[in-house]
């Protein structure tokens, strides 16, 4: 080989380091590096697979993400705590003086990762599906925003898109035939609409979107696929963190129904209800919504 040929094999060696080894610096780049990486692996777990065994399917893309989003958050942030929803203890709630023997690292720490490795699992699972993704999102006890999200990425690899903090997506999303007479769109789980969701769209004359993933859901609002996102009844802060953060960073409205702030890294990481929407319609919603509540 000659002198040449040896610097170029080099040069190449140091660009791919770079582009498959070295991850970035910045939270925002890494987060989406991150996600971009547990999507290449769901996506051959999807093709070695098949679909013949979904329970199996599902559980093999789970796991493989997150041992992927372990394994690279211990490498490249050792000093970062992590929350996973395949984490063993992930959905025990923790309170002062209880449990303190089993009391998780992140309720003290000052930057948590927190991640779905799998959002939209039942979709995944079902050839020719989309709506499915990951998360990654950092809350930082010194963010200035009061969801304390300091970065977060979506990716969802069958879609071929990945949607971060880094480049947040352009802001008011496209197209807006809602804010010009059509119906508001709201995007609502395919498999389990809450009631209220449906008993709210009949009200404002909105028509639902059915579609997995509360990941792919957001990601909708945000390119203007759907108007809303609107969620009751149970789910996790990892089911919403990243998209949140997402959405936040593109100027969208993200709150509770109740209008309070979306709030993470919990002692109890139950996130049960949520909207996101444009600020336009944020006010018009939020007071449909109230006439709307599930009981509690
Ligand atoms: N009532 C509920 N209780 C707990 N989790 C819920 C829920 N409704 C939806 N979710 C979670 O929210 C995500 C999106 O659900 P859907 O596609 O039905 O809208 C799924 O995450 P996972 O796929 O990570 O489990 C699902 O488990
Ligand atoms: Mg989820």
């Amino acid at each position: 080989m000659g002198e040449q040929t040896k610097t170029s094999a080099r040069i190449a060696g140091q660009r791919d380091a770079g582009e498959n080894g070295t991850p970035p610096v910045i939270d925002a780049a890494f987060a989406r590096w991150l996600a971009d990486r547990a999507g290449q692996v769901l996506l051959q777990v999807r093709d070695e697979m098949g679909y013949a065994d979904p329970k199996a399917l599902k559980a093999a893309g789970d796991q493989a993400a997150h041992d992927l989003l372990r394994a690279e958050l211990a490498r490249w942030r050792p000093a970062d705590a992590v929350l996973s929803e395949e984490d063993e203890h992930a959905r025990v709630a923790w309170r002062d003086g209880e449990q303190t023997s089993v009391r998780p690292d992140r309720l003290g720490a000052s930057r948590v990762w927190i991640v779905d490795p799998l959002d939209g699992t039942r979709e995944f699972s079902e050839e020719g599906r989309t709506d499915w993704a990951v998360h990654v999102a950092l809350w930082t006890a010194d963010s200035s925003n009061p969801s304390c999200l300091a970065a977060g990425a979506v990716a969802m690899p069958a879609q071929h898109c990945t949607l971060a903090t880094d480049k947040p997506p352009a802001y008011p999303p496209m197209p807006l035939e809602s804010a010009t007479g059509g119906a508001i769109r709201i995007a609502a789980s395919r498999t389990r609409p809450p009631a209220f969701v449906t008993a709210l769209a009949e009200e404002i004359g909105a028509e639902l979107v059915p579609m997995g993933s509360a990941g792919v859901k957001i990601a909708a609002v945000i390119s203007g696929e759907a108007d809303a996102y609107v969620h009751a009844g149970g789910q996790y802060e990892w089911d919403s963190a990243a998209p949140a953060a997402v959405a936040l960073a593109t100027g969208l409205h993200a709150s509770r129904l109740d209008g309070s702030p979306l709030a993470y890294n919990q002692a109890d990481p139950k996130l049960p209800d949520l909207v996101v929407c444009r600020k336009d319609l944020a006010p018009r919603l939020l007071a449909a919504i109230q006439r709307h509540l599930p009981q509690q």
